[in-house]
């Protein structure tokens, strides 16, 4: 006799944490399979005939309102199933909300919303309480549910004191095998109250299940067809599994080199022949260790797409040719362009052996949500969704070990490789120390910064949404356009920025038609090599002023002991777990919470949170997979994603382009790197031209949360400008 694997389905409405809970699901009934749907996916006719193949249901928390079907779905039909089609059901958050409502409940606003707090709960430590002692558990909502009649019974609350008073946080159905938590039991900072629930709601489903003599139906592949294969199902390899290819071998010779300066290094390979593209990816401050500064052939290729498109735009030196996606969408056809150029015996040392090097916008994401973008953006924002160059050879800098790395991809390349080393030791390092004066007048651009009032504004309609349980956090940004005298070149003004705010995720990219500059301190993904991939998200949520007297230990106390600060960043640790967990499956942990890093002019609260790849993977694609399923960076949007991107879509007022997308390289060897585009400034070449004026874009912003107060925002997002409106020769901007 086989024995069946308890089989799940779990139910989404669209939320950022729903892989959490399946994988706290996976955690809590030890082989399960589990299956997830969307709430609008099927009608409960259709859902019904497959419920008979599953052991139990769970149904996930999400934005909006249980009164509302467009936000529920067939959420609210499922309780309502007769006798005979019975089956346990656990929901969470709007799940519970629904619970109770569709039982005679009553469906309330807090008048403190919670998002992101830590509550303890009161339990009397019967059903799916048992066993359980003090319970701390995380809650996001607006709405909570009042049972009126008999039929909900309540088993938990949280005492908000003046806030709210007393609030319902777990209940059961008196007949039916139904039981749902308010708070979120798969968050990272709730305790015993999440396995623990849920080992419990197993048991007795399990129970309930052998009383009623309940046997399940075999899930035939016309169900499995209907539902999906069960989570977790990394996409098989864009590339045919019968193509063989055989890997380039990497080049590579290295060279120590005291006092090997990245500025220098730069200008002996050209980048003041402002007519061709250059590449710097620059670890300008820690935790950044290695600079990677690409050395383009005439005949790199460049590869740009626009949202929209249905071919990629391939550019070789003066030749341009268009390359169908043929139904495919552009993540596979670069994915196939990364499996065909795979090489191998590159130095294990270094994170980059050539590859692709460039940007991919914040609406690339947007779209990847199914989010609608702005019907005219191609008039008004001429910047490539997707701008890469294939890079063969390239220059690494260790900045930690002072080596330098040489590297080809090309064969027989040994006359560059030879010529390169010489010019590197003829280099006089020590006299181009980058923190040397150099004399850049630079004169001061025009300004014109976000209005005050129309900003404010935007923060109090955020907050709207927050209070009507649409989103628990909205990260609202703007753009400040800059009018500029063309005195610098854009490597002159690189060089300012670096000077003024090095950051470990610093960047010059000039890449036809846009120049991208960077002093980012936010790594939004990185992968190391298959096999054994580890990916690495190190979302930052908390920004202080550095200042006299602000010592690390006032910015500790300003963020990680403020309740505000932590729940921001608490929420996109949960968001980013969830995103990992999606490709990742079970291995995702957080390696560091909440922990004050010092960079040049500010303090951020930085957490980190990391996953292995599945064990035996060979694919060098998977990291690409998870940068596909995680755009845009949830630091830039809020939670949970899909609502809170389509909010800011209306909120906000222009494409945000190139700012809030990622910027990095995905290596030939199958590691990757991608930065979070903040403390940046762009421009277009249509711009660089005849006039004498330059236009360039910053943008900034912040999380905004039911506590933010909105002026302290309006300064935040001028703190943020700051540090990159000072390669600008701009006035400070009143804060
Ligand atoms: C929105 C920006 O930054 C984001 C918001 C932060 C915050 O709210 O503290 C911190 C880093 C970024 O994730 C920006 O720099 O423009
Ligand atoms: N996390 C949730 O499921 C939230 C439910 C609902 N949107 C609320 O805010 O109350």
């Amino acid at each position: 006799m086989t024995i069946q694997r308890p089989r799940l389905l779990l139910i989404d409405s669209y939320d950022s944490f729903t892989f959490n809970l399946a994988a706290l699901c996976c955690t809590a009934i030890p082989d399960c399979s589990i299956h997830i749907i969307k709430n609008d996916q099927l009608t409960i006719d259709e859902l019904l005939p497959l419920l008979k193949s599953f052991d139990a249901v769970i149904i996930g928390p999400g934005p909006g309102s249980p009164d509302l079907p467009e936000d529920v779905g067939v959420v609210k039909d499922i309780w309502n199933i007769s006798e005979r089609d019975l089956l346990p059901i656990f929901g969470v958050c709007l799940g519970f909300q629904s619970l109770v409502i569709e039982h005679g409940g009553l469906l309330k606003r807090l008048k403190v919303v919670k998002h992101g707090q830590v509550s303890q709960i009161i339990h009397n430590g019967s059903d799916i309480f048992k066993g359980m002692d003090r319970v701390t558990a995380v809650r996001y909502h607006s709405y909570h549910a009042e049972p009126l009649s008999k039929e909900i019974e309540p088993l938990a609350w949280a005492d908000d004191g003046i806030e709210n008073g007393s609030i319902l946080m777990a209940g059961k159905h008196r007949t039916s095998p139904f039981w749902g938590v308010q708070y979120h039991p798969e968050s990272v900072l709730t305790d015993d109250g999440g396995l623990h629930i849920l080992r419990n709601f197993w048991s007795l489903a399990v129970e309930w299940s052998q009383k009623q003599g309940r046997c399940l139906s075999v899930l035939d592949p016309a169900a499995m067809e209907i539902i999906g294969p069960s989570w977790p199902n990394p996409k098989p390899s864009a590339l045919s599994t019968s193509y063989t290819r055989t890997a380039t071998p990497v080049s590579t010779s290295v060279y120590e080199l005291p006092g090997a300066n990245v500025i220098s290094v730069c200008e002996m390979l050209g980048v003041d022949d402002h007519k061709s593209p250059f590449i710097l990816l620059d670890s300008a401050a820690s935790p950044g260790r290695f600079s990677i500064i690409a050395s383009l052939l005439p005949t790199s290729i460049q590869i740009s797409y626009y949202i929209g498109d249905v071919a990629v735009t391939l550019k070789s030196g003066n030749t341009v040719w268009h390359e169908p996606l043929a139904g495919e969408d552009v993540w596979s056809w670069i994915s196939c362009f990364m499996q065909l150029a795979e090489a191998r015996d590159g130095c294990p040392d270094v994170p980059f052996w050539g590859g692709l090097i460039g940007t991919l916008s914040y609406e690339v994401g947007v779209h990847s949500l199914d989010v609608p973008l702005r019907h005219n953006r191609r008039e008004v924002n001429p910047h490539p969704d997707i701008n890469l160059v294939y890079v063969q050879r390239c220059l690494i800098l260790d900045t930690l070990t002072s080596k330098v790395y040489i590297q080809s991809l090309l064969p027989d390349d040994s006359t560059w490789m030879n010529d390169m080393s010489n010019k590197l030791k003829k280099l006089s390092f020590s006299s181009l120390n980058t923190k040397a004066p150099f004399n850049l007048q630079c004169a001061p651009a025009q300004v014109d910064y976000p209005d005050r009032t129309h900003y404010i504004a935007k923060i109090e309609s955020a907050q709207g949404f927050l209070g009507s349980g649409d989103s628990y956090e909205l990260c609202l940004t703007a753009h400040t356009h800059l009018s500029v005298p063309r005195s610098l070149s854009t490597w002159e003004r690189y060089k300012l920025l670096r000077r003024g705010n090095p950051a470990p995720y610093s960047a010059y990219l000039r890449l036809h038609p846009s120049t991208f500059l960077s002093s980012s301190p936010e790594r939004f993904l990185s992968y190391s090599r298959p096999p054994d991939s580890l990916c690495q998200l190190r979302p930052i949520k908390g920004t202080m002023r550095k200042g006299p007297g602000i010592t690390r230990a006032c910015a500790e106390e300003a963020l990680r002991g403020s309740r505000k600060e932590v729940a921001e960043n608490l929420m996109i640790v949960d968001l980013i777990r969830h995103d990992l967990h999606s490709v990742l499956g079970l291995n995702v942990y957080v390696h560091q919470f909440c922990e004050i890093e010092e960079y040049e002019s500010v303090w951020q609260m930085v957490s980190v949170i990391e996953g292995h790849l599945p064990g035996g993977f060979q694919r060098n694609d998977l990291g690409w997979e998870v940068l596909r399923r995680s755009l845009p960076p949830g630091s830039m949007t809020g939670a949970p994603k899909k609502r809170s991107v389509e909010i800011l879509q209306n909120l906000e007022d222009e494409d945000r382009s190139l700012y809030s997308g990622v910027f990095g390289y995905w290596c030939v060897g199958g590691g990757g790197d991608w930065s979070v585009a903040i403390r940046s400034c762009f421009k277009h070449e249509l711009d660089n031209q005849d006039s004498k004026i330059e236009n360039w874009v910053i943008g900034a912003g912040g999380a905004i949360t039911a506590l933010s107060d909105p002026q302290a925002e309006w300064d935040e997002m001028l703190l943020k400008l700051q540090g990159v409106l000072s390669a600008f020769g701009a006035a400070k901007p009143r804060c």
